[in-house]
């Protein structure tokens, strides 16, 4: 299925109010690309000042509470992400899954907390460097997709990030073989549990994607976008990555 990709920028927790200025050479750029959809995933702290001085750019969170509101000293619920002008939020990052312990199941709800306050989620999916090693990437990866999907998820308000844990800020990324069998896999799971919508839900591909490799993996069957975690960090790192996603075939 032909479909519009997608490039989300996650900084992270990295970012201060001066480096909205490298958004707005973004937001001012990403109309040179219209079929290319571009979001940046950034800190909370930012969301506010960079939805209002940049209305263009989908602005989104990182992460969300399961709950709207409570007792839990340091979240931030998906309703307050909205509230500062959030329009998507990252799910299930894989550092937030080792870190923070979350589980396929907390990220399902996390992810129909978004939908509760009309935000986009990407939902992140990846397996480690051993997983892989021992033969289980795409048995786990397709585990944590069954698990931390809701059964509610449509291609309107549901993006799924692949990302190999042992890429992510490596500069290692797997070949393209291994990208077009994990998307692939990846997608039957998707249309088999959602039917014809399954085949309309975006699949990113994320881990080291950067303005020299972008090309060839976005030309891969399956990779409808990227989630970008270094690269975002700067316009002239961001921007040839929207570029190659524009020139990639749909
Ligand atoms: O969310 C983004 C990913 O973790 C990728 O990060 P990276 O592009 O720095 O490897």
């Amino acid at each position: 299925m032909k479909m519009r990709k997608l490039i989300a920028g996650n900084w992270k927790m990295n970012g201060l109010i001066a480096q909205l200025d490298d958004v707005e050479e973004i937001a001012s750029k990403i109309a040179i690309y219209p079929e290319v959809d571009t979001a940046l995933c950034i800190p909370s702290t930012l969301i506010r000042p960079a939805a209002g001085r940049f209305p263009e750019m989908a602005i989104g969170g990182q992460d969300c509470h399961m709950a709207s509101s409570g007792a839990h000293t340091g979240c931030i619920s998906a309703i307050m992400l909205a509230d500062a002008g959030a329009r998507l939020t990252i799910v299930g990052h894989s550092e937030r899954r080792a870190a923070q312990g979350e589980s396929d199941a907390d990220v399902c709800a996390k992810a129909l907390a978004a939908r509760s306050a009309d935000l986009s989620a990407i939902v992140c999916v990846g397996e480690t460097e051993a997983e892989r090693d021992a033969g289980q990437a795409e048995a786990v990866v397709l585990g944590q997709l069954a698990g931390s999907l809701p059964d509610e998820a449509t291609s309107e308000w549901v993006s799924i990030a692949y990302e190999p844990v042992w890429a992510i800020g490596t500069g290692r990324i797997p070949s393209i073989e291994d990208v077009a069998a994990m998307h692939g896999a990846i997608r039957n799971a998707l249309t088999s549990r959602f039917g014809t919508d399954g085949a309309a839900i975006r699949i990113l591909y994320g881990g080291s994607m950067n303005g020299d490799n972008a090309k060839s993996l976005l030309a891969v069957a399956n990779v409808d976008g990227g989630l970008i975690g270094g690269a975002s960090l700067k316009a002239d790192k961001f921007l040839p990555i929207v570029e190659a996603a524009a020139s990639a075939p749909r």
